[in-house]
């Protein structure tokens, strides 16, 4: 895959989202990290969204609830660069409906070169990083490279 630089804003915009045996570890972080995150533009699944709200007390963007294709708007603000970086405390316990909708958000993530935290820890270093309040250049795919490749093959 060919891949072009672009730069990641100072302000991050943050996706948090939670599964519900996971949210209370997702709100006692958050609560931890408010100054640093009050700091950014913070995206939310819907039930995720709403308690962090109400908790913190900030504005955040709340997109439709995970099981009802909430994963998926993260995943399609990602191809179109919207977010920088996922807060995504997934239930490793728990089957769940839209199993493959969480699996397709973190292959995206993948794909786009999307800092992804699933636990706890690697929260902790993504929110202490030097980056998080520097514009930073990263490499996404060339999707017109990409795509000129594919039309002109014969
Ligand atoms: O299910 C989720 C992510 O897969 C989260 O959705 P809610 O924030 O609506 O609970």
């Amino acid at each position: 895959m060919d891949m072009k630089q672009i730069e990641m804003p100072e302000q991050k915009r943050i996706a948090l989202i939670a599964h519900d045996n996971m949210k209370q570890d997702l709100l006692d972080w958050t609560q931890k990290n408010l100054n640093t995150l009050r700091q950014h533009q913070l995206y939310a699944t819907g039930t995720t969204g709403h308690l962090l709200e109400n908790s913190l007390q900030i504005p955040i963007t709340k997109l439709i609830s995970g099981p009802l294709g909430g994963d998926q708007q993260i995943g399609a603000m990602l191809t179109e660069q919207k977010i920088d970086i996922i807060v995504f405390f997934w239930d490793p316990f728990e089957p769940m409906p839209h199993d493959p909708d969480v699996k397709a958000l973190l292959r995206v993530a993948a794909v786009w070169n999307v800092a992804v935290a699933c636990s706890r820890s690697s929260a902790d270093f993504m929110i202490s990083s030097p980056l998080l309040s520097q514009k930073h250049p990263y490499s996404v795919p060339d999707y017109e490279s990409y795509l000129q490749k594919r039309l002109n093959k014969p």
